[in-house]
């Protein structure tokens, strides 16, 4: 289910556990929809991340968990799996009675859930695409998050771009292994493929407009065509021609191959991060 974005100029106060890169993209996009300032509540221990949520956004965030906390409706928490298990125990006693999202790779919310003393608790998997609002985030509620809560959570994530509920919390882990970590592997691709105009005698400017442009057409052109990827790949590849050449040096290469095995390692490390990390 895709769900589009609606005005969050009702939210409640919205508190977020860590205010690093994941953070930030959610508080812009909530930002960009309207919400003040004033009704985000940010805790961040480090202090050039405090630093840079001022100036970029006017937010003074606290260095601690504190009272402060208990206005927020909503917490987004959002820090690495690493640290999860004790912000949540500096966090929990002033947090129990709201609603939880976490945006943390692998950790459970079986895990969350223990730690917070709640199980008012979503699990999402957003992607950095969502600081200029084109973010993909899958969710997952927990059966304790009644409608009235999703749609909080709908509202919120909503703010940075595209939906996508999954029924299975398991089901997160591909999530992460496509949309999480794909950005990275878009950024991959466009590295190479700057690198390799330079390399034909384009200047790096030129090589990055051509390549960044080619992404978003394709991605355009795959979003609003009827026809799968691999037809629209077939219509590219002239018999005999330049793109034939391409895609028959990346087939002998076993290029899918390899991107498909590098992807089941983003969802093997979202399961060994639960287990790591995890209760
Ligand atoms: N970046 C991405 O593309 C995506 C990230 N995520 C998830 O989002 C989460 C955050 O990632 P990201 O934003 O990239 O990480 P960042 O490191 O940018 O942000 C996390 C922030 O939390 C701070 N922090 C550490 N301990 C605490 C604490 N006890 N209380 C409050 N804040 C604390 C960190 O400070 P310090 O540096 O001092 O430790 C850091 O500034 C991760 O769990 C990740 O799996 C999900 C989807 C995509
Ligand atoms: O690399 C990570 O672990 C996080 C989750 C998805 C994107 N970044």
């Amino acid at each position: 289910m895709t769900t589009s974005s609606t005005s969050p100029s009702t939210l409640p106060p919205v508190a977020f556990i860590g205010g690093g890169n994941m953070a930030s993209a959610i508080i812009g996009g909530l930002l960009r929809q309207g919400m003040p300032a004033s009704d985000i509540i940010v805790v961040e221990p480090y202090e050039a991340a405090r630093e840079a949520l001022q100036a970029n956004f006017g937010i003074a965030a606290l260095t601690e968990a504190g009272p402060a906390l208990q206005r927020a409706a909503l917490v987004v928490w959002a820090v690495k799996p690493q640290t999860f298990k004790d912000a949540a125990a500096a966090a929990a006693a002033h947090t129990r009675h709201a609603l939880h999202l976490s945006v943390a790779a692998g950790i459970t919310t079986d895990s969350i859930a223990a730690w917070l003393g709640t199980a008012r608790l979503v699990r999402a998997m957003p992607n950095t695409p969502a600081l200029v609002g084109k973010g993909m985030t899958g969710l997952y509620a927990r059966p304790e998050v009644d409608a009235d809560g999703k749609a909080l959570i709908a509202r919120v994530m909503g703010s940075t771009g595209q939906l996508l509920w999954v029924d299975q919390e398991q089901k997160l882990d591909a999530v992460t292994a496509i949309s999480g970590s794909g950005p990275a592997y878009v950024f991959l691709f466009l590295e190479a493929m700057t690198r390799a105009g330079v390399d034909m005698g384009l200047t790096a400017e030129q090589a990055h407009q051509l390549a960044v442009a080619t992404f978003q057409g394709g991605a355009e052109l795959a979003a609003r065509s009827d026809e799968s990827p691999e037809v629209l790949r077939q219509r590219v590849t002239s018999k005999g021609g330049t793109t034939h050449a391409a895609i028959t040096h990346m087939q002998e290469q076993q290029v899918p191959e390899h991107f498909i095995a590098a992807m089941r390692k983003a969802e093997a490390r979202a399961q060994e991060l639960a287990a790591e990390f995890g209760r």
